[in-house]
């Protein structure tokens, strides 16, 4: 705390709360919607997905800070800084949910994998009526015989299709009448006879073997899962979940009971395993750390994580360790500071030993904000991610911008998909944040009513797979 790094910069805490104060209150209600960016789209740009050096048209004449970078380019430092990790081939199931396919996805068999009938009825040879004969179920092999003309075997979905069919009579169109030579098979009136390949599931309608059924990268989902096993796979080569370790820093952190006597609740804790989770991280360790120099210093020195992320102590306050230890440790900074309000003081590191250092303020939105500026940035670059598209919603109200920073503020949408500001949303509060569907990204120089404003989701329970910005 009391660090002179923000020292001399236009605007200020005191600006933000007057800021914050004039949000309005409102309730959860529908989803926003999908934006369709275009490479100049200014919602492309004021996300940082793009690889120049563009940044939102407000915030490129603005005067930052020594070291402060926008919001934007700290947002493209993290993508970068990150190196994807090595792929391995899991077993497939539920444990690579969420995991980036490192190879391409490919058929290895043709999809359906033999003709097949497509209802329960009965196969058919030429026309009616049909001799009936015995049955094929789903699961059975080929009949050996081939069906021969004006003839008709009892099929199941799914069942092979025997040689000789032409189509398939679905069950409710056809009515079978016992004769003394047997049973026999009639269309249903006012049924047509069944054209020449009705109702049957053709062998290769989905795929070939060896199409690409989905590209490196994609995101596996519960559904991918469904179509690589039916695609006949095992095993999935995927790049590895990235690994991360979570210290949160300072004394005055409670882990349980009321606040009491300058002590608070810890809030990070309890709140930021199950989001980095949400984005793809195999979140290693948590542990709540005093602010010691040496402690912390000998707790990044011997972790093995791809990622570590500190809470607290990113400011120059007296045990404010961060800075102190990384230089002791001769760490690189990636990113000090950043033109986002809340969450200014966070910081990108990269530790001597490899791993990345995400170094959070010890606000909770504040932190917040850099889990969404700086660690899901990274964790999308480890885990071989694709950058998700721009999620857009009119706002509902004009929103008060920061002359310098871009401000990240909690939004709930209405019921005509449109971005509502909410109140109670002070760097140190989660009240906003808790009734949120995302933060809507304002920026400097505020955004106006009806203007498409992009919006993170920061409705971490969804799965990796869902999380966008
Ligand atoms: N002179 C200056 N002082 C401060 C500046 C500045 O620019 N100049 N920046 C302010 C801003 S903005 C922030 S954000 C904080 C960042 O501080 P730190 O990262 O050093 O965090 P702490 O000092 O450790 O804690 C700040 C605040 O947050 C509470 N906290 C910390 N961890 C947790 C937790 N896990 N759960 C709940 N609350 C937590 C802590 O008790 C403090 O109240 O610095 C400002 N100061
Ligand atoms: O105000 Mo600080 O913006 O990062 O909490």
């Amino acid at each position: 705390m009391n660090g002179p790094r923000d020292r001399g910069r236009p605007g200020g805490d005191a600006a933000d709360r007057a800021l914050d104060d004039a949000l309005a209150l409102a309730n959860a209600a529908p989803r926003g919607r999908a934006a369709r960016p275009g490479a100049n789209d200014p919602l492309v740009v004021a996300l940082g997905h793009e690889p120049a050096a563009g940044a939102h048209p407000a915030q490129q004449t603005v005067p930052h800070a020594k070291d402060t970078v926008s919001w934007p380019e700290a947002r493209r430092i993290a993508r970068h800084a990150a190196r994807r990790l090595e792929a391995r081939a899991l077993p497939l199931g539920e444990d690579i949910l969420g995991m980036a396919l490192a190879q391409s996805l490919t058929a290895l068999t043709d999809l359906p994998a033999f003709d097949s009938s497509a209802m329960d009825g009965w196969a058919v040879a030429g026309p009616g009526p049909w001799r009936l004969r015995g049955q094929v179920l789903a699961g059975q092999r080929r009949p050996a015989d081939p069906l021969l003309g004006g003839h008709a075997v009892r099929i199941a979905t799914g069942a092979v299709l025997p040689p000789g069919a032409t189509a398939v009579l679905r069950s409710e169109h056809g009515s079978v009448r016992n004769l003394t030579d047997g049973e026999w098979l009639h269309v249903l009136a006012p049924h047509p006879a069944p054209d020449p390949g009705q109702e049957i599931r053709r062998r290769g309608q989905e795929c070939r073997h060896g199409d690409e059924l989905l590209p490196a990268g994609a995101v596996v989902t519960p559904a991918v899962l469904g179509l690589a096993a039916a695609a006949g796979y095992d095993e999935l080569t995927v790049t590895m979940r990235p690994r991360v370790e979570i210290l949160v820093l300072g004394d005055e952190l409670l882990d349980h009971g009321l606040p009491r006597a300058g002590r608070v609740r810890d809030a990070l804790g309890p709140m930021l395993p199950s989001w980095l989770r949400a984005l793809g991280a195999d979140v290693t360790d948590l542990r709540r750390l005093r602010d010691d120099a040496d402690t912390l210093h000998a707790a990044l020195a011997a972790s093995g994580a791809d990622l570590v992320v500190t809470t607290g102590g990113t400011a120059g306050g007296p045990v404010d360790h961060v800075h102190p230890v990384l230089a002791r440790l001769g760490a690189r900074l990636l990113v000090d500071g950043v033109a986002v309000r809340p969450g200014h003081p966070m910081l990108l590191a990269e530790l001597p030993s490899g791993p990345l250092l995400a170094g959070l303020p010890g606000n909770p939105l504040a932190a917040v904000s850099g889990v969404l500026t700086l660690v899901a940035p990274a964790l999308r670059a480890l885990a071989g991610h694709p950058v998700p598209a721009p999620y857009a919603a009119p706002l509902t109200t004009d929103v008060p911008g920061h002359p310098v920073d871009t401000r990240l503020v909690p939004v709930v949408f209405d019921d005509e998909s449109a971005a509502r500001p909410l109140h109670f949303t002070g760097p140190a509060m989660l009240r906003g944040l808790a009734a949120a569907d995302g933060m809507a990204v304002i920026p400097p120089g505020g955004g106006r009513a009806g203007q498409e404003t992009a919006v993170l989701d920061t409705g971490a329970l969804a799965p990796a797979w869902g999380s966008g910005g």
